[in-house]
């Protein structure tokens, strides 16, 4: 039974440069102040106050648009499988996913940001799949996408302030050189009610790759699950799954989910952490979400910052490398 903690509140405003001189500065700081502790109590929260980039009726549209999509016949979206080669952009009907062994119950559509030289033979480096139908789809999914990667950029400028990372400094330096290509990821997810019989859940516990995940999810209550490692944000120990406990983060009107991923947390060298969460949808509705992942440059290193260097559990990736990695593991591929 989850428990009735709710995530924090944060208005990412400040970071969208719509506030001047010392007010801005003022602000920045307080936001920055709430979002450290926040992300080391829970690495998850809601934010606010991005009206300024994305509009309640243009991620209305997002969702509406990947309804229709999965609305769509079987066959046709059968069209799109992901392919071997690929083996990362398309749709994947339900059972295709594996999360930790199991099927998630749950249909997906996935799109990368394109690359310049397509190779359908090599893993993530195909083209994306865009449906016919519906036919707003692309140009609705493709304009949410451009929107998503400017609140990605903020959250990345309000990670470093969080840390306490100057402009200027060597290590502000490094975390702005992991994105000016973000080899973003995004997902149109379909949940049908999960059935009682099911061995997995609607998505199987795990944690996200990359920098941060901005979530866009129907109000469907009681689906996504985060897990709290302690209550009260102390003495939370590596990868401790025995203490803590699931909460619900129900969707908010006028907010977006967000969280940090693996990137994040090897940059803060734990402080961070890449939190546990899973769906188990069990209303009778059809749940859409439409997670946004806002990721490293594809040829990204990836290191601890240089205050937090060395700790033995961090050690540096490559981003590719390291996505390519978890990516081979997901899918269960049907032989042809
Ligand atoms: O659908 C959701 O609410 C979350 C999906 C998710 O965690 C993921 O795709 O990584
Ligand atoms: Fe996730």
């Amino acid at each position: 039974m989850p428990h009735s903690i709710e995530l924090p509140i944060l208005d990412i405003s400040p970071f969208l440069g719509t506030a001047t001189g010392k007010e801005s500065q003022a602000l920045h700081t307080r936001a920055a102040k709430q979002l450290d502790h926040d992300l080391r109590s829970y690495g998850f929260a809601y934010i606010t106050g991005f009206e300024s980039v994305v509009k309640q009726e243009e991620l209305d549209e997002v969702l509406e648009a990947a309804r229709a999509f999965f609305a769509r016949p079987e066959d046709e979206k059968a069209r799109l499988k992901i392919r071997r080669g690929d083996g990362a952009r398309g749709w994947q009907k339900i059972g295709e996913n594996v999360t930790g062994g199991y099927a998630d119950w749950h249909e997906g559509w996935d799109c990368y940001k394109p690359v310049m030289k397509e190779d359908p033979s090599q893993l993530l480096h195909g083209p994306n799949q865009w449906p016919e139908e519906p036919a707003e789809f692309r140009r609705v999914l493709e304009k949410h996408f451009a929107k998503m990667e400017i609140l990605g950029h903020a959250l990345m400028d309000a990670t470093a302030l969080a840390l306490s990372i100057t402009e200027g400094s060597e290590d502000h330096d490094q975390l702005k050189s992991w994105v000016p290509d973000p080899f973003w990821v995004a997902r149109c997810i379909g949940y049908p009610p999960l059935p009682p019989d099911a061995k997995g859940v609607s998505c199987g516990a795990h944690k996200d790759y990359g920098n941060w995940t901005l979530l866009l999810a129907d109000p469907t209550p009681g689906a996504l699950q985060v897990f709290l490692r302690d209550p009260d944000g102390t003495n939370i120990g590596p990868d401790s799954q025995k203490r803590g406990v699931w909460i619900n983060a129900d969707p908010k009107p006028g907010c977006l989910v967000v969280n940090v991923g693996e990137m994040v947390e090897i940059y803060s060298a734990g402080l961070y952490k890449a939190t546990l969460h899973q769906v188990v949808h069990k209303s009778p509705t059809y749940r859409v979400s439409v997670p946004f992942f806002f990721e490293p440059n594809y040829d990204a290193a990836i290191s601890a910052e240089s205050a937090r260097e060395g700790r033995p559990q961090f050690k540096p990736v490559k981003y590719g490398d390291f996505l390519t990695a978890k990516v081979a593991k997901n899918f269960a591929f049907e032989e042809p």
